[in-house]
Parts: C-alpha cells; structure tokens; sequence
C-alpha cells in the first residue's frame, strides 16, 4: 500500500519534470566535522531547513559513535526536533544493532507522526570502501541489509538504499559501473524504495555520470533512480553540471547539503557535498520545477542561504556554497548603496 503510493507519487515526479531534493547537511554535513557536535545544533539545523520547506532532511545516523562521532546523540536529536507533518527525518542504520535501537526508541516513544518513519541503509561499488566504511565485503553487507530492510519493511519503515564510490574509490581507483548497476539492483530488489548513487569522492565528470547512468539504468528503472540519484561531493567542482547531467539523463532527485556542508570520514580528501542553495540557484527558471522537498514551487533562495551561512558560521568557517557567497556578497553591496544614498 505505502509502496504503491509512493511509486504513483516518484513516477508522477518524473513525469513532470519536478526535482525532489533530499537535503543531507544534517547528516552527511555533519558527519565528517571535527569532534561532536551538540546535539541542539544539530536540532536547530534541522528546525530551519523544516522551516525554510524542506521536507527529506536526513537527522542522523544510528551508527557506532566509535567510528562516527559526530553522529552520537541522534536518538535525542530525534526527540527535540519540533515535527512537522509532512516532512520525513530519515536516519542511516547500518546493521540490526542500529535498527535495533532505533525501534527502542520508537517503541518508547509513541507519537503521531512518529519520531522517523525511514531509514537508509549504505553500501558501496567496492569491496574496499565497504571495508573501510562498514567492515566488511559488499556482500556480507547486502546480506546485512536485507534482513534490516525485511524488518524495517515489517515494522511500517521505508527504506532508501545508497551505493558509494559509483565512479571512483579512493582505495581501489575507476570503479566499474557493472558493479554499481548490481548493488543497486539488489538494494531495490530487497525493498528500497529507492537508490540513491554517491559519487563520493567528488571526482567524476559529466560524461562519466552519463555513461556509469546508462549502465545502472539498464537493470534498474530510471524513475526508482531518478528520485535517488545524486549526492555529487563537489571535490572538483564538478557537482552542478553532474547533477544537470544527471537530469537529462532521467534522474529527479538530488541529494545536497545546505551550505555545502560535507564529506566522508572513509573518503580522504573529499570535500563538502554539492551545496543546496547552488542545485536550486541552476534549476530556478529552468523546465525543472523544484517542489515535493523545498515544498511550493516558488523557493525562498535566499532564506536557505542564509541557513548555509548560519551553519557554517557556528562551525567557524565561511558557506562553501557558491551561490551562498554570491547572495551575501549581493547583500552586503546594496547595504553599502543604501548608506550612500541616504548621506546624499
Ligand atoms: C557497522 C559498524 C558498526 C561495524 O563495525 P564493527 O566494529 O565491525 O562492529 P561490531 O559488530 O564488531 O561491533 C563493534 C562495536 O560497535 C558497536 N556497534 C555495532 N553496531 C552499532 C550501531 N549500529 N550503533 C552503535 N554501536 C554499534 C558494538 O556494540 C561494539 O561495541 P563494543 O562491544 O566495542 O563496545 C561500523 O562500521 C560503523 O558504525 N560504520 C558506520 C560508518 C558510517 O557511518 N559512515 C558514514 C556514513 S556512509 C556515507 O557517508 C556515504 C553516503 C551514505 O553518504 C553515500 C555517499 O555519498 O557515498
């Protein structure tokens, strides 16, 4: 019943050209900072991107603190974000351990809506980014999720699946995409609802997305890709045009952090992902309509800048974001006008 509502919702997406963006700051963003975070920041995050109408913000993952520590405290994260109908906070389980507390704290925690009503379940294109990432081979790891997915699936959860490294490993180089369209394959076939590609290193170029996409494609549907696809770490520079790239391809989901927060502890030397406000600033007036994740079609560009520097600040840095610069920079030359117009 959930899957085919949610499959007659993805494929109207595709068929009308609208973009779904699932904004991960919260988590992927997040995740690759130095030291902890506390948790009421990251509350806050989260409250303002709800508030600025995004409606798939990833909240945290139940993961082991030993390995990720930024991500410790997503229990409690879960419980002060102030819900808001409508908007889905999915949290990254790795194995039934994870799963395991987070229906705890369902469970001890009964509410309408419920603290999360999904989860994403990771692996990745290699053996040996699943072995730095998760410790073990890609297959321990897909027979790992499937029984996750199956409990999750029987406890009312959606599942989003993700595939790392679809382009390129920073362990083991040029990944083959025949490996990418298989990991994908099994992860729809045990019950994702969708499979979103990573490119996590931030390597790739247009012409690579395109080809590893004409791969994936061959074996899983373009509208269960084209609301998962994305998550291009902007390493290179490359990520816009990636991700337009990807939209001619079919794809109509984009995975971004606002701010361009981002990166992975497991990927050396990868940078932030690509930056929410730079995705919406390409597709405004584009055929794109942006719409089903910053709710509405009109988007208030400028109060997800304003979020992406108020992150960054709190963090001690300036907004990565592109476009975030170009709005402040904007900003701060109409101020210095107004001052001059108002001695004249
Ligand atoms: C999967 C494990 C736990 C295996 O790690 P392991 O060491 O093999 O696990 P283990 O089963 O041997 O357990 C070791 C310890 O961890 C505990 N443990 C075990 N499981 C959990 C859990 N779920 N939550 C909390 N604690 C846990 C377990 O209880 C035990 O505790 P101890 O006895 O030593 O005190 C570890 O490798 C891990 O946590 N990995 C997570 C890595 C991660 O979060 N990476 C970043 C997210 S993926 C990503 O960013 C890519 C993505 C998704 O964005 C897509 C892209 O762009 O590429």
């Amino acid at each position: 019943m959930l899957g085919s509502r949610l499959s007659r919702s993805l494929i109207r997406a595709y068929s009308t050209n609208r973009v779904r963006i699932v904004e991960v700051g919260p988590r992927d963003g997040l995740q690759n900072e130095k030291g902890s975070i506390p948790v009421s920041l990251k509350v806050e995050l989260i409250n303002r991107l709800a508030n600025a109408g995004a409606v798939n913000i990833e909240a945290g993952s139940f993961v082991s603190p030993k390995w990720v520590p930024q991500m410790a405290g997503t229990a409690d994260v879960l419980k002060q974000i102030k819900k808001k109908p409508n908007v889905h906070y999915p949290v990254l389980v790795p194995n039934q351990r994870g799963l395991q507390d987070l229906l705890t704290l369902l469970d001890e925690n009964p509410s309408s809506p419920p603290l999360t009503d999904e989860i994403a379940i990771f692996t990745a294109a290699t053996d040996a980014f699943t072995k730095a990432n998760l410790n073990c081979t890609i297959s321990e790891s897909l027979a790992r999720l499937t029984s996750v997915t199956r409990h999750a699936l029987d406890r009312g959860l959606r599942v989003r699946g993700y595939v790392s490294v679809v382009i390129a490993c920073p362990y083991s180089g040029k990944t083959d995409y025949k490996k990418v369209r298989e990991v994908a394959e099994e992860l729809i076939d045990m019950g994702c609802y969708e499979v979103s590609l990573g490119e996590t290193v931030g390597q790739g170029r247009p012409h690579e997305v395109a080809e590893m996409l004409e791969e994936v494609k061959k074996s899983v549907p373009v509208e269960r890709l084209a609301v998962s696809f994305g998550h291009f770490h902007d390493t290179y520079g490359t990520a816009v045009a990636n991700v337009l790239t990807a939209l001619e391809h079919g794809v109509r989901t984009i995975d971004s952090s606002v701010g361009g927060l981002g990166g992975c502890p497991y990927s050396p030397g990868a940078t932030g992902n690509v930056a929410t406000e730079d995705v919406l600033y390409a597709l405004q007036t584009s055929p794109h309509q942006v719409s089903g994740s910053y709710q509405g079609d009109t988007i208030d560009l400028e109060a997800v800048s304003e979020i992406g520097w108020w992150i960054s600040e709190a963090l001690g840095r300036e907004s990565v974001s592109r476009v975030g610069r170009a709005i402040r920079a904007r900003k701060k030359r109409e101020e210095e006008q107004k001052k001059l117009q108002s001695k004249l």
